[in-house]
């Protein structure tokens, strides 16, 4: 069992250094079983639990993988591939695991997935991305737990989203790059973790145009070839500690930060007060006024991203007046409302939307991660309480944020990662 244990009322001070993206790197592991030579490289890979559960399954299936901790690189060697199946061990564990089936299906005609997991947000569908795969030709059975997609060859063909998923995009890409022809993805993910695995899959051979046009063309190739990349910062990481920073009252510098990436979380921090300042590739963040209300919309990119909302609530308990927060993306993500509650804060759920009463002070108190997003915004809260607080499932922050305690005590917080057998 992992636990976090945080002591409140220091203002954060500092620098720290942005990890790199876990839903960058996530597809380009499986990107990388798309080559059927050599080796390829990925650079500033976070070390996370959902990077680790990507190689056991990379392993699974029969590519041979080098994870280099201290390098930050992981090595993948796909040329013999082995197994069709995603066992449900390593499967059900993270949401990465559906990134596998387009190399599968390509390399050997047939993607068995046992399971899928990742954050619990409510209703998590993944009906564009099998209609995707049937209309460039493949056959899906989908049972009740397992699902298998078959395959003697795929081709290209007009493809379309209901809504622009992020990972759907990214699956739909991979599968159309050695699908002869040409495939249109209409209604495609804005995301800059999306542009950046396109520039990888580019960089492998692909022939792929439209990136953050939300209309991508895919001409099918014969062959991709093992690249060296290196992965984006996390935008989601950056905004964590830039709302560190704002919970805390403090000043912080984020190395390799990229303004740009946050969208309109820069604007609503803002207007709640928060200052940044962009010096190239390190953004300076800063709250030394009281924090003002906020109107949250979340949104695919450049909107409000969804993996901000609770960390941004945490923040609203302390600003002055009623925040209002809509959860447009996921339809039960509010789980964190009830843990602020018992910290102190008056967080009121209706449907899809919730109002923050604040600002309320925060006491520090056993609480509970339900999803990556609630854990980090209950180690934000904790900066803010009074006294100790103390997250379980901790697990779940650290699929998603790598070192974080080392991160935040180098800016003077009190944040312990703790290792126990109950
Ligand atoms: C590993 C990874 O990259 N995870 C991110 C990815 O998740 P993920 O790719 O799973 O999120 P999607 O963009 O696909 O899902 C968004 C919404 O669309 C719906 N939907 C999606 C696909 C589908 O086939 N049918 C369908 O109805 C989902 O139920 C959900 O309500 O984007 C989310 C939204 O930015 C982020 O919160 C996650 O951190
Ligand atoms: C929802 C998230 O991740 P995943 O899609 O991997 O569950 C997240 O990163 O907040």
């Amino acid at each position: 069992m992992i636990r976090y244990r945080v002591r409140g009322g220091n203002a954060l001070r500092g620098t720290a250094f942005i990890q790199g993206a876990k839903n960058a790197v996530l597809p380009m592991i499986g990107a990388s079983l798309l080559a059927t030579e050599g080796r390829t490289v990925l650079r500033n890979v976070p070390i996370i639990e959902d990077v680790r559960r990507a190689v056991e399954l990379a392993e699974a299936v029969g590519a041979r993988v080098e994870l280099h901790e201290a390098e930050r690189t992981l090595v993948i060697d796909a040329s013999k591939l082995t197994s069709p199946v995603l066992p449900a061990e390593i499967a059900r564990r993270f949401r990465g695991s559906v990134l596998f089936v387009p190399a599968l299906l390509h390399r050997l005609g047939e993607a068995v997935l046992e399971g899928v997991g990742g954050c619990n947000l409510g209703s998590r569908n993944l009906d564009f991305h099998y209609l995707g795969y049937k209309r460039l030709g493949a056959i899906v059975d989908e049972g009740d737990t397992v699902i298998r997609v078959k395959a003697a060859g795929l081709t290209g063909a007009p493809l379309y989203l209901d809504t622009p998923s992020h990972t759907g995009t990214e699956n739909l890409i991979m599968a159309a790059s050695l699908a002869p022809g040409t495939t249109v993805i209409e209604n495609a993910a804005l995301e800059p973790e999306v542009l950046d695995v396109i520039e990888m899959l580019t960089k492998m051979g692909a022939r792929i145009r439209g990136g953050g046009t939300g209309f991508i063309t895919v001409e099918g190739v014969d062959e991709l070839r093992a690249v060296e990349h290196r992965v984006m910062p996390d935008r989601l990481d950056a905004g964590v500690f830039a709302m560190a920073a704002a919970i805390t009252g403090g000043e912080v510098h984020l190395v390799g930060a990229n303004l740009d990436h946050l969208g309109v979380v820069r604007w609503k921090l803002e207007q709640m007060g928060v200052e940044f300042e962009d010096q190239g590739a390190v953004l300076r963040v800063r709250r030394d006024r009281p924090l003002r209300p906020i109107n949250v919309i979340t949104d695919t990119f450049p909107g409000f991203a969804t993996d901000l909302q609770s960390p941004i609530m945490a923040v609203a308990c302390l600003a002055d007046g009623a925040s209002y927060i809509h959860e447009r993306i996921f339809d039960g993500r509010f789980a964190l409302a009830g843990e602020l509650n018992k910290m102190g804060a008056s967080v009121k759920v209706e449907g899809s939307r919730a109002v923050v009463h604040g600002p309320t002070p925060l006491t520090g108190t056993q609480v509970t991660a339900h999803d990556l997003r609630s854990g980090i915004a209950l180690v934000l809260a904790g900066l803010a309480a009074e006294g100790d607080t103390e997250i379980s499932n901790g697990y779940l922050i650290d699929r998603g944020h790598s070192y974080l305690a080392e991160r935040m005590q180098a800016l003077g917080a009190d944040v312990r990662r703790e290792i126990s057998s109950s």
